[in-house]
């Protein structure tokens, strides 16, 4: 008989293992910057985790190291238990900054990403449609990036993303230039789209309200440098939410005060260390 063996380490979509990143320092190149310093930050598959701090603090850094782009300089990055060596593929990536082509429509945006792995062009096309249809875009697809709205290019870009079906979708601050209303609608669409799929989000942004809203679990960074976590909580408010609706519960107002708690001393000093350098 085969003895009955877990393989926990599988249960983790993404892991960052004490992993710790130095940057030479951009004023100054003889010194040196660690910007994140022995963080281990891990997400199951299906979870979504977002990951809050004060400005500058290092999220965008952790991010980057869990999608490949950069090598941690000491530690180390796991997918679905494996090393992770040189970036990866597993993962989506949306950006605060915007990603479309200007010179490709909305559908050839979205279509890009399948070419490039080899979906033939009408399949490509179709599967493109199909995507734009599913966030709201179904009559956009001939226009181009300078056509749409703020919000449609974001939308577009999350199409972009899905449409690859990735295993860990990575989020960096994705609708932070986005006016409040068309933010919370995103957010319950990423919400809506999340649950059919339940893939493993690694979301980051310094909006408290939004990390309680869409998490299962709120990790909470300090202030730079050799940013690292300062708490964790589990965000236990019941699904399906309603980013606007959910923020009224008294659940999420404790929530958003014990969290509150342990990010206001960052937030001062991250705030301090920005004056500092300015
Ligand atoms: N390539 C680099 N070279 C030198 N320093 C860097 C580099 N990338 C980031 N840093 C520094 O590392 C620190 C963390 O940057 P990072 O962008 O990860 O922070 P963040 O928390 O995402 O910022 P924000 O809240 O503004 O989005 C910052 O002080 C930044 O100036």
């Amino acid at each position: 008989m085969q003895p009955f063996v877990t393989d926990y380490a599988n249960d983790y979509a993404l892991e960052l293992l004490d992993v710790t990143c130095t940057f030479r320092s951009r004023d100054d190149a003889g010194q040196a910057y660690t910007a994140v310093g022995q963080t281990t930050l891990r997400i199951r598959a299906g979870e979504f985790v977002s990951v809050v701090g004060p400005t500058g603090c290092g999220k965008s850094t952790l991010l980057n190291i869990g999608a490949g782009l950069l090598p941690p300089t000491s530690g180390s990055v796991k997918v679905f238990g494996q090393t992770l060596a040189g970036i990866n593929t597993r993962a989506g990536y949306m950006f605060q900054t915007e990603a479309l082509m200007p010179w490709r429509s909305a559908i050839a945006n979205v279509m890009v990403g399948l070419q490039y792995h080899g979906v033939p062009d009408a399949e490509a096309r179709a599967q493109a449609q199909a995507w734009l249809e599913r966030v709201g875009l179904a009559d956009f697809g001939d226009r181009y990036p300078h056509q749409l709205s703020g919000g449609m290019r974001k939308r577009t870009a999350l199409a972009q993303v899905l449409a690859l079906d990735p295993d860990i979708i990575l989020m960096d601050e994705p609708f932070s230039a986005l006016d409040i209303q068309t933010r919370q609608l995103m957010e319950n669409e990423v919400l809506d789209l999340w649950a059919a799929k339940k893939k493993a989000v690694l979301f980051i942004t310094h909006d408290l309200d939004e990390a309680i809203a869409m998490s299962d679990r709120v990790v909470v960074l300090s202030a730079g440098p050799a940013t690292r976590p300062m708490g964790e909580f589990d965000i236990d408010l019941p699904r399906p939410r309603n980013v606007a609706e959910v923020r009224t519960q008294p659940r999420f107002i404790e929530l958003h005060t014990q969290i509150w708690d342990v990010l206001r001393d960052e937030v001062l000093k991250g705030y301090a260390q920005q004056l500092k350098k300015a």
